[in-house]
Parts: C-alpha cells; sequence; structure tokens
C-alpha cells in the first residue's frame, strides 16, 4: 500500500459495507471538495452542495446523462465534523452487488480515487481526529470475534489507553522540566533538586502492568486453537456437539467414525475459540484413515490446549499413555477427560481426569473452567471486567517495554550518581517511547505498515 502522505487532500471513496446482496450498503466518501463532486453526479445538485453538515438527502445518483442508477440517502459531513476530519458524504444505497458497483465505477471516474485499506482512519489520525492508539482500537474492534473482544477494544476506542500514556507523559514531561533546569543553571544558581526517583518508580510499575496486559489482550483477540483428541470411540464427537449444542459431528458406536478433523468456532468466557473434533487415534491400515490420524497428529501439534478423552468404561490403554507422554514431553498443554461416567461399569478416573458424560451433560462445565484456567495460563482473573485498559498491538507492547527499559537506565543513573546530562538522555527516550505509542512522533512507514492491516472502508 502507498499512502503517500504528500496526497491526502484528494477525494477518497469505499465502499464500508461487505459486497453482497443486503438491505443496504454503504459508500463512503471523503477529501476537500466531495461533497461538491457528488453533487454533480446527483439529481439535486444544488440541494447536496448547500447542505448543512450532519444532514440526510434523500435523492438518486445519476451519470452525468441523467440515466438514474440508485435511490439513495445521502449523508453529509462538513471538515472538521466528520470521522476522517474532512468534507465528506456517505451514500446509503440498496446493496445490491451491480447498483454498488455501478456507483463506485461512476465515482471513480468522477474525481474520486479508491480508497486504500484504513485511509479514512489515517486521514482521521492525521488531521487530529484521534491518536494512533484509538486509531489501532477501529481496526481491533471491527476484528473482535467475541463480546468481551470487542468491548475491550471499545474501552480503547474510548481512550482509555490514550489517557493514561498522557498522565505518564506529563509527569514525564515534569522531571525532564526539573533536569533541565539543573543542567542550565548548574550548582548554586538555583536550588539543586533530587530527581523524584519515586515517581520513576511507581511509573515504572504502572507500565510494566500495562505492558503484561498484551498477553490477555492477545488472547481474547485472536483466540486459541483447542483440539479434542483420543482413542475411537472415546466421546470426542459427543463431547464436540455438547459443546456447540449442536449436532455437527457424526456420533456413532463404530470405532473412526470421525474421518478428517472439523473444526468450529466457540467462545470460551470470551475468549475465541477454534474447537477441532479429530479422528480417533488407533494403529490401522486402511489408507483414508490413516491420512485422517496424520491430519490429527499435525492438528494436536499445534494446539495451544489438547482435550484428551478416554472412554471410562474402557480405561487408560497402552496407547494413551503413549499419546499422554507425548503431549508431555514436546510441552504441549493438555486436560484429561473421563468420559461415560453414567456407565455402570465405568472404572474410577486416575488422578488429573476430570469426571465427565456428555449424554447427560454432566461435567462440562467444570471442564470449561479447567480449560480457561489452562489457557489462560491461571494469571487472568476477570481482565478486562473492571473497565481496566487491556492492550492488544504488538507495538504499543514493544513501546512500553521500551519505555520501561529507559526507565530502568534513568533508576539506576540516579543510584549510581551519573552526571545529570545522561540521565536526562534516558528521560528523553522514554519520553519518546511514550510519544510514538500515541503517534506524536511517528514515522511515514510505520503508520504505512500499521494502516494496512485495516480493510478498505476504515
Ligand atoms: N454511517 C456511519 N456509521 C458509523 C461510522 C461512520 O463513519 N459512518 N463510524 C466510523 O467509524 C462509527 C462511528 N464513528 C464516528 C465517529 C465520528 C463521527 C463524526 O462525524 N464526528 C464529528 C462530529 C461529532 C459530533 O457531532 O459530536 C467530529 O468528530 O467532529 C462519525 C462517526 C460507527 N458507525
Ligand atoms: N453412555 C455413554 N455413551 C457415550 C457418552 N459419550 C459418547 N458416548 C457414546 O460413545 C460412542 C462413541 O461416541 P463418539 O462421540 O462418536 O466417539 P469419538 O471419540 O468421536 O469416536 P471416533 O470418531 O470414532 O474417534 C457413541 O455411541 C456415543 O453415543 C457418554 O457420556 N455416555
Ligand atoms: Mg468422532
Amino acid at each position: 500500500m502507498q499512502h503517500a502522505l504528500g496526497l491526502q487532500n484528494d477525494c477518497i471513496a469505499a465502499l464500508a459495507t461487505p459486497l453482497g446482496e443486503s438491505a443496504l450498503a454503504i459508500i463512503r466518501t471523503s477529501g476537500a471538495g466531495s461533497i461538491e463532486k457528488l453533487a454533480q453526479l446527483c439529481d439535486r445538485p444544488e440541494k447536496l452542495s448547500r447542505a448543512a453538515g450532519n444532514t440526510i438527502l434523500y435523492g438518486h445518483i445519476q451519470d452525468p446523462q441523467g440515466s438514474i442508477i440508485d435511490q439513495v440517502l445521502f449523508s453529509v459531513f462538513r471538515a472538521p465534523h466528520s470521522y476522517t476530519g474532512e468534507d465528506g458524504v456517505e451514500i446509503s444505497c440498496h446493496g445490491s452487488i451491480p447498483g454498488v458497483q455501478a456507483i463506485l465505477e461512476l465515482l471513480f471516474s468522477h474525481g474520486f480515487r479508491q480508497a486504500e485499506g484504513g485511509e479514512f482512519t489515517l486521514r482521521a489520525f492525521l488531521n487530529g481526529k484521534m491518536d494512533l492508539t484509538r486509531a489501532e482500537a477501529v481496526h481491533e474492534i471491527v476484528s473482535a470475534r467475541t463480546k468481551k473482544a470487542q468491548s475491550m477494544a471499545m474501552a480503547r476506542l474510548s481512550g482509555t489507553i490514550e489517557e493514561r500514556i498522557n498522565t505518564w507523559k506529563s509527569e514525564l514531561t515534569g522531571v525532564m522540566a526539573a533536569v533541565s533546569v539543573q543542567l542550565d543553571y548548574p550548582e548554586d544558581e538555583v536550588e539543586s533538586q533530587p530527581i523524584p526517583e519515586q515517581t520513576i518508580r511507581n511509573l515504572i510499575t504502572q507500565i510494566r502492568e500495562l505492558s503484561s496486559t498484551y498477553l490477555t489482550g492477545r488472547l481474547f483477540q485472536q483466540g486459541a486453537l483447542v483440539a479434542l483428541a483420543g482413542r475411537t470411540n472415546a466421546g470426542k464427537s459427543s463431547l464436540f456437539n455438547a459443546f456447540l449444542r449442536e449436532d455437527r459431528s457424526i456420533v456413532s458406536e463404530i470405532h473412526g467414525t470421525t474421518r478428517d478433523y472439523i473444526e468450529a468456532p466457540l467462545s470460551l468466557q470470551g475468549i475465541p475459540i477454534r474447537l477441532v473434533d479429530t479422528a480417533g487415534l488407533r494403529r490401522i491400515d486402511e489408507l483414508i484413515e490413516s491420512e485422517g490420524i496424520r491430519r490429527t497428529t499435525r492438528v494436536v501439534e499445534s494446539a495451544d490446549l489438547v482435550v484428551y478423552v478416554v472412554d471410562g468404561s474402557v480405561g487408560l490403554e497402552e496407547e494413551d499413555l503413549q499419546h499422554i507422554e507425548g503431549m508431555k514431553s514436546r510441552g504441549t498443554s493438555w486436560v484429561g477427560v473421563w468420559n461415560k461416567c453414567d456407565k455402570k461399569d465405568y472404572n474410577p478416573p486416575p488422578e488429573e481426569f476430570i469426571q465427565l458424560s456428555t449424554q447427560r451433560g454432566q461435567g462440562i462445565m467444570e471442564l470449561q473452567q479447567v480449560m480457561y484456567h489452562r489457557i489462560t495460563g491461571g494469571q487472568i482473573g476477570s481482565a478486562g471486567d473492571g473497565g481496566d485498559a487491556v492492550i492488544d498491538s504488538a507495538r504499543q507492547h514493544r513501546l512500553l517495554e521500551e519505555c520501561a527499559e529507559f526507565l530502568g537506565h534513568v533508576e539506576q543513573g540516579i543510584a549510581d550518581q551519573m552526571p545529570l546530562d545522561v540521565i536526562a538522555l534516558d528521560v528523553q527516550g522514554a519520553l519518546n517511547s511514550l510519544g510514538e505509542i500515541t503517534g506524536e512522533v511517528t514515522r511515514e512507514d510505520v503508520l504505512d505498515r500499521m494502516f494496512s492491516g485495516f480493510c478498505v472502508g476504515k
């Protein structure tokens, strides 16, 4: 993607909703002159070009020859009161694929350029409508897969991260000012003040704390892969269906019913899970089933958590022990399930195994608790619930770590009674890291990389 930052004044347009048959579609435009340009393509040009900002107009889109393309609503925005901070019009048209394409073609042949991915939000940032943490949050909201991930990202869009960074920035600016005064008027001219060590220490703690929420944020945003594994007939597919509360996977008493793995999305207390039902593990010469087992092995090895299911009425066999040993030696996180505990002939479970009956729906809640605990490493209690800021950006994480490192040097420098000008450099370094997080100091290539991950129209 090329975001030539010098070319920011042209008019851009993009479909902001998915291209498909739908009740409505929204085409977004932005840029100086966009209202006038669009007025030329509307059956009531005067009305549109004179419309006040934040108003909605009814009308038709037509080509310059006067043939009508669609009946629409125009939402008019006037700079600086818009998402991008520029003039712009949103067209609410019918959600018809050829209709939308005809409107876009008309716009592109009359002074509008196809917007790049994230270009509306990039403009909002460049025009001072939002800082980089909010811009990243816009993308995080759109890609959230659970309600919890969405609400965490929404908190960031409301500015929870930006506010904290700004507080730290102003504290550090205070420290920097104190240091500068002593540098400019050394020794006897001004009364020398010690650098507030406690302030630095508190800052390090708070910054490290926010930085450490990255694991949580990433987990809730990116989710985890959970594989159900075990020997044939253990009840993996039954458990899969119980989790999803629907008959997704075929269940039968025949060994080797599931031939290939199947996957379905699931929310585990807000963590987006890709749940995979796999082919039962057994030694076999049959071509298709052994291919299924090879695939199962691949999925199990890449899973963040393996739920290993055993038929409690059969018990652990040599093969189970081998698979469990394999997981342990690979360091795979796993949880054992002792299924069919409703059966009369079922054996008591070994330690570490959770008793369950998919048929009666018993033990599934407990299993979910254990799964949540394993996936989060037991570190996340009710993260994000108390409105605490949680980050989900590798960029923000790296810069927070960098900032804490600079402040660590400051702390060490004070302890070692280093010269003030050396300490000042580290304070400045910390300030720069914070400034990069919100985008006060940012290079063009960083912006390009960041916004290129956004969808077109965002
Ligand atoms: N139709 C539509 N729906 C949308 C958006 C959009 O751009 N268009 N959004 C896009 O992401 C989100 C809403 N975000 C928006 C943020 C700011 C402004 C805006 O016009 N701000 C002006 C005026 C604010 C005011 O009146 O108080 C401003 O900031 O000056 C609009 C939408 C979600 N829904
Ligand atoms: N009594 C009892 N039977 C169960 C339970 N769970 C599963 N079964 C039965 O066990 C048999 C095998 O279940 P599946 O879910 O197909 O087993 P699987 O592990 O997917 O088997 P493969 O796909 O062959 O690897 C079926 O007849 C199920 O009805 C349970 O909790 N109690
Ligand atoms: Mg199965």
